[in-house]
């Protein structure tokens, strides 16, 4: 028997495109020779192959494939070219919903997807405690699907993919949507399931879980493989690749937000502005531009934890400032604020400041906030005659991603030196 679980050879994907409804309608009857299609193709020419008993994570950007070849290999979408090769009992948690009734309820549904997969109702009925007892959704599981919220779904969706001994288990991305409890639940499984030999290929945008538990991983662009390799080596590439992408749409990302451009690169064109940022302030000085700085020397939004980070802005001032404070802080995703600082706390001169001036500041700080999602806001204030003025506030500019493989409780790590005696 081969030691390879998954093959996948040649594949592609590709759609056709029609810029008018009639068009799709002639070419579905024939009835046209000209092509009035343009082609797409979501994979192109995929090659990859997946050892028993690996766990191997797919990153790309949005759009790169990713879902698209979790759903070749389960066989839920036929290549239009090229082929999959699949040893072992596959379990898959693709898009929520996937193979449920909504009818149903939740232990109907666990029935339901147990016989698809090939089990007897004695085998199901084996594993039910289990199924039920993971997912733990109490009474729900008597009700129909639909009225469950998109975490409960989840539970009782992976819950069942876990528990009929696949040989090979598929996750897209659902995790994200279970609470924090539960998604560890989950990577403890992945962990016992690595243990026993079986193999796991999941696609996420959580770098630090992509770090933390694969053995391999596989980043896609634009349809294509561009590297496969050590997850810390995925990421770093994948870090250039976002970077990189987001040059390329900088026209409709975040220009338009500010002014004063004028033609030149913006170190912020390599981040992903949100587009809902809260902007406020006299604007007698303005902040033109920002960006992070790994500690490579790179413009990057990804850092690794651990590692010296700089914040960096730039503030163009349109009128005299005697005395200007600039600051930056950190907020996690449910908006507590982390952390931060600024020139005044930090007792820094700042020499005053004419019209048509122009300052760079930078932050230099080890990053050791936990892995994960944070947004980032920036401040110039200053207090004029007394007064607490604000000349320019972005608060949630963009995010800043913690890339971490080790894991520590709460906000950041302390870097506890240990000793045992
Ligand atoms: N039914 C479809 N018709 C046309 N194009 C499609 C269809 N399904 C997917 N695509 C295209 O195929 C490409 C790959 O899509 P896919 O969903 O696999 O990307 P992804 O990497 O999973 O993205 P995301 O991270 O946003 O989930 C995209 O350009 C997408 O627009």
């Amino acid at each position: 028997m081969s030691d390879i679980a998954i093959k996948v050879d040649k594949v592609s994907k590709v759609y056709r495109l029609y810029d008018r409804q009639r068009d799709r309608l002639k070419d579905a009857l024939n009835l046209t020779k000209k092509q009035c299609y343009r082609e797409h193709f979501a994979l192109d020419k995929l090659d990859f192959e997946i050892k028993k008993g690996e766990t191997v994570g797919i990153i790309g950007t949005n759009g790169s494939g990713k879902s698209t070849i979790l759903k070749i290999i389960t066989g839920v979408l036929n290549p239009t070219d090229g082929e999959v090769t699949v040893d072992g009992r596959i379990s898959a948690l693709l898009e929520l919903g996937a193979g449920f009734n909504m009818e149903y309820t939740g232990i109907e549904n666990v029935y339901l997807n147990g016989t698809m997969i090939g089990f007897t109702k004695e085998e199901i009925d084996e594993r039910l405690q289990d199924i039920l007892d993971f997912a733990d959704i109490g009474d729900f599981v008597n009700q129909p699907v639909k009225t469950y919220s998109s975490g409960m779904f989840v539970r009782l969706a992976f819950a069942v993919a876990i528990n009929i001994d696949p040989e090979i288990l598929i996750v897209d991305e659902a995790l994200s949507v279970g609470d924090v409890f539960f998604q560890s639940k989950c990577y403890h499984k992945f962990e016992e399931f690595k243990k026993m030999g079986k193999t796991i290929l999941f696609v996420s945008h959580d770098l630090s879980s992509i770090t933390k538990y694969c053995d391999r991983a596989i980043l896609l662009n634009k349809g294509h493989k561009l590297f496969e390799g050590t997850p810390k080596e995925a990421v770093d590439m994948y870090k250039r690749v976002l970077v990189n992408q987001l040059d390329d749409d900088d026209e409709e990302n975040g220009k338009t937000l500010w002014e004063h451009d004028g033609g030149e690169t913006l170190w912020r064109s390599t981040l992903p502005i949100n587009p809902e940022v809260l902007e406020y302030g006299s604007k007698k000085a303005e902040i033109v531009d920002f960006a992070f700085v790994d500690n490579t020397g790179r413009y990057s939004n990804v850092i690794e934890k651990g590692s010296e980070m700089t914040v960096k802005m730039k503030v163009l001032f349109h009128e005299d400032i005697a005395e200007p404070i600039f600051a930056f802080s950190f907020k996690n995703l449910l908006g507590i604020e982390l952390c931060g600082t600024n020139t005044m706390f930090e007792k820094i001169e700042i020499t005053p400041k004419k019209a048509g001036d122009v300052q760079i500041i930078s932050f230099k700080q080890k990053m050791d906030l936990q892995g994960g999602e944070y947004l980032l806001s920036l401040g110039c204030t200053g207090y004029p005659h007394g007064e607490f003025t604000v000349y320019h506030r972005l608060y949630d500019v963009c995010n800043l991603t913690v890339v971490s493989t080790k894991n520590t409780v709460g906000y950041y790590d302390m870097n506890s030196e240990i000793t045992v005696e």
